[in-house]
C-alpha cells in the first residue's frame, strides 16, 4: 500500500466517524451560516508571485515539525508578512491538523483560507465550507475522473475554489478536462515522498495559460520561489520551511519581496 493509500484509508475511517455524528443536513445548515467565501482565484492572480503559507504540524515524510499551539496566531503572522492565502492541513493522523484549526484561522485572517486535506467525498466539501474554508485541495491521484469532475462542480456550486493537484502530464490532462481553474503541481511524490523541484518545470508547459499555476512543496527560501517563478509559477505553497524557521513573518515577507521583483513580471498577470 502506498503512503497516499494509507493516508486515505485513515481519512475514510475518520470521515465515517464524523458522518455518524453529524448529518449532511446539519453541515449544510452550518455552511449557510458561515462567512461568505472569499475569491481564491483573484487572490492568486496579479503582477507578483503569490505566497500560500501552510499551517503544518507534522508530515509523513518528516514526522513532527512544530507544535503550533496557536494556529490562528501563526496565520496572522503569515498574513502580516504578505501571504496571499493560508493553507490549513486538517488531516489529523499524519499531519496533526483539525477542522478546529481551520475555523480558528479563518476567524483571525482577512485573506482566503485553503482546507488542505485528502478530499474524497462531497461531505468533506460541506465540512470545508461549514468551517469557513474558501478553497479546497482536490488531488487527482486520489480520485477517479467522475469523482474529480463531480467534486470540482460541487465545490464551485457551494462557493469553494478548488485547487487541483497533479504530479505528471497525464494528471494535467485529467485536471484540465475536469475544468480546473487552478492547478497545483506538487514536487512531492505522494507514493515515495521524494521531493523533485524539477517536476514543476517539466509539467508547467502542459498547463494552459488561462489556468493559475501553483508550485507546491520544497520551497526553502526566496531562491526556490524565484526558480519556480522563472518556470512559470503564479504562486508557491510553502509549509515546512516556515513552521520550522524562527521568524515566520519575516520569512514570508522575504518570499513576498522576491515574488514582487520586477524581473519576474514578464508574462504574468
Ligand atoms: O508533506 C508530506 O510529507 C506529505 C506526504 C504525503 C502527502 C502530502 C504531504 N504533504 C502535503 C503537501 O503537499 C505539503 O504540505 C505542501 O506542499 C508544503 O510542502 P513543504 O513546503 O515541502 O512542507
Amino acid at each position: 500500500m502506498s503512503v497516499l493509500d494509507e493516508i486515505i484509508e485513515g481519512v475514510r475511517a475518520d470521515l465515517a466517524e464524523r458522518q455518524a455524528r453529524v448529518s449532511l443536513d446539519a453541515l449544510k445548515e452550518q455552511a449557510v451560516k458561515a462567512p461568505e467565501a472569499r475569491d481564491g482565484v483573484a487572490a492568486l492572480r496579479g503582477d507578483s508571485v503569490k505566497v500560500i503559507c501552510e499551517v503544518k504540524r507534522s508530515s509523513p515524510s518528516k514526522g513532527a515539525l512544530a507544535a503550533i499551539a496557536d494556529p490562528a496566531g501563526l496565520a496572522a503572522d503569515y498574513e502580516a508578512g504578505g501571504a496571499a492565502v493560508i493553507s490549513v492541513l486538517t488531516e489529523h493522523r499524519k499531519f496533526g491538523g483539525s477542522l478546529a484549526d481551520l475555523e480558528a484561522v479563518r476567524a483571525k485572517v482577512d485573506i482566503p483560507v485553503l482546507r488542505k486535506d485528502f478530499i474524497v467525498t462531497a461531505y468533506q466539501l460541506w465540512e470545508a465550507r461549514a468551517y469557513g474554508a474558501d478553497l479546497v485541495l482536490l488531488i487527482v491521484s486520489a480520485l477517479d475522473q467522475d469523482a474529480l469532475v463531480s467534486l470540482i462542480e460541487r465545490a464551485e456550486s457551494i462557493g469553494l475554489t478548488p485547487i487541483v493537484e497533479v504530479h505528471d502530464e497525464d494528471e494535467v490532462t485529467r485536471a484540465v478536462d475536469a475544468g480546473a481553474k487552478i492547478i497545483g503541481v506538487n514536487a512531492r511524490n505522494l507514493k515515495t515522498l521524494e521531493v523533485d523541484r524539477g517536476n514543476f518545470a517539466r509539467i508547467a508547459p502542459e498547463i494552459p495559460d488561462h489556468i493559475v499555476k501553483i508550485a507546491e512543496s520544497g520551497v526553502r527560501g526566496p531562491h526556490d520561489l524565484i526558480a519556480y517563478a522563472n518556470d512559470g509559477a503564479d504562486a508557491v505553497l510553502v509549509g515546512e520551511s516556515l513552521v520550522t524557521g524562527r521568524d515566520p513573518k519575516t520569512a514570508v515577507a522575504d518570499l513576498v519581496a522576491a515574488g514582487a521583483h520586477p524581473a519576474l513580471r514578464h508574462g504574468r498577470g
